[in-house]
C-alpha cells in the first residue's frame, strides 16, 4: 500500500480551497505505485488525482508535471495537472510538495494484443513530435553514467554468469553513442501499467515520473520489451511489427536508428535489469511493495543477444 503520508478530510478541504475545484465529496488512497502517495479525489467538479511527492528531486518536478500540461495541451490523453488559485501546479500538503491532476478512464490491459500495441506505438509518437515544443529539459537520471554506477553496485551480488554478461554488455554498449541519433522528450517507462484503455481503445498514458529528454528510439524500444514480448521473454512478431508500424507511420525512422534497434533493445533491457537488481538488493528504508524480478530482464537481455537477426527483420516497415 503506497500511502506514505496519511490526509485528512479536513486537511484535503483546507488544501482545496486553493483550487477552484469545487467541494470535496470524497478520496481514497492508491494501493499501486511505490515512489509518491497518491489519492483518488472527487469533488463537485469532477475526479482527480492528488499526488504528494514523498522522495523525488525538488529540483524535477517542474519538469514532470509542466510536461504533463504541455503534453495535455497537445491532445495527449495524459493526467491534465490543475493549477491553484495564484497558478502554481505545486502546493505542499504535510510538508511535502503536493499537485492535482485530472483522472483518466480506463485501466490497464496486461494481455495486449497487435491492436493494443498499435495504438500505443502511434501514441508514443505523438508525444515525441508534441515534446518538440516543450522549452524544458532533464538529462536522463539513468543514463550510462548510472548503469556503470549500479552495476558497480550490484555485481557482487550476481553469480558468475550473470557477472560475465553484466560486465560484456557494458563493454557494447560503450561502442555506441546515443547522442548519434534523434533525441527528444521520452516517457521513459510505458510498461503496460502505465497506459489505460477503455474497453479496446487506449484512453490514457500515466506516470510520467521517468520522463526526461534522451533518444526517441530508446523510449521505443523500453516499451516494445514490456508490450510484445511472450511467454519465454522473445519479441513477438505480429505485436512488434503493429507498434513499429504505426510509430513509423507517424515519425518515420532514419537509417541510423533502424541499424541501432537491436543495440537499443539490449540498452532497454540493460536499463531495467539494473533497476530492479538494485531495488532487490538495496531495498529503501520504508519501501512498502515487492521488488520485480530482476531475472526477467536478464532473459530479455539474452535473447536480445542471441537473436539480433530476427529483431532486424521487424522492420518491415
Ligand atoms: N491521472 C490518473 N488517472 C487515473 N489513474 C491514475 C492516475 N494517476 C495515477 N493513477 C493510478 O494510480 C496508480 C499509481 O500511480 P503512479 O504509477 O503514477 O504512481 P507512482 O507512485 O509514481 O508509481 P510507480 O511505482 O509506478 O512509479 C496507477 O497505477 C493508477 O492506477
Ligand atoms: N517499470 C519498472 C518499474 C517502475 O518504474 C519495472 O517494471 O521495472
Amino acid at each position: 500500500m503506497s500511502v506514505y503520508t496519511t490526509v485528512t478530510p479536513e486537511e484535503l478541504k483546507a488544501w482545496l480551497t486553493q483550487y477552484s475545484l469545487g467541494t470535496l465529496i470524497e478520496f481514497q488512497g492508491i494501493a499501486a505505485g511505490i515512489e509518491n502517495t497518491n489519492y483518488f479525489v472527487t469533488t463537485s467538479h469532477g475526479r482527480y488525482v492528488l499526488t504528494l511527492f514523498e522522495r523525488m528531486a525538488e529540483a524535477s518536478l517542474p519538469f514532470y508535471i509542466h510536461l504533463m500540461a504541455h503534453l495535455a495541451s497537445h491532445g495527449i490523453p495524459c493526467p491534465q495537472p490543475i493549477a491553484s488559485l495564484d497558478n502554481r501546479y505545486l502546493n505542499p500538503l504535510k510538508g511535502k510538495p503536493a499537485c492535482i491532476v485530472t483522472r483518466l478512464d480506463g485501466a490497464p490491459d496486461m494481455q495486449p494484443g497487435p491492436d493494443h500495441c498499435a495504438q500505443v506505438g502511434e501514441m508514443l509518437a505523438d508525444l515525441h513530435l508534441a515534446g518538440k515544443s516543450y522549452g524544458i529539459s532533464l538529462a536522463n537520471p539513468r543514463g550510462p553514467h548510472w548503469w556503470r554506477k549500479t552495476a558497480r553496485a550490484v555485481m557482487p551480488k550476481l553469480d558468475s554468469a550473470a557477472q560475465a554478461l553484466l560486465t560484456e554488455e557494458l563493454r557494447f554498449q560503450a561502442l555506441y553513442r546515443f547522442e548519434d541519433l534523434p533525441r527528444g522528450v521520452i516517457h521513459a517507462d510505458l510498461f503496460r501499467d502505465n497506459v489505460l484503455f477503455e474497453g479496446a481503445r487506449l484512453s490514457g498514458v500515466i506516470d510520467f515520473y521517468f520522463a526526461c529528454n534522451d533518444a526517441w528510439l530508446y523510449d521505443l524500444a523500453i516499451t516494445v520489451n514490456d508490450w510484445c514480448l511472450t511467454e519465454d521473454c522473445t519479441v513477438d512478431a505480429a505485436r512488434v511489427q503493429a507498434m513499429l508500424g504505426s510509430y513509423s507511420a507517424r515519425r518515420p525512422l532514419t537509417a541510423i536508428e533502424k541499424g541501432a534497434w537491436p543495440v537499443m533493445l539490449r540498452a532497454a533491457a540493460l536499463r531495467f535489469w539494473l533497476s530492479r537488481l538494485y531495488d532487490l538488493h538495496f531495498p529503501r528504508p520504508g519501501e512498502v511493495t515487492h521488488a520485480k524480478d530482476p531475472r526477467h530482464f536478464q532473459r530479455v537481455l539474452e535473447n536480445h543477444i542471441r537473436q539480433e537477426a530476427e529483431l532486424r527483420r521487424h522492420w518491415v516497415v
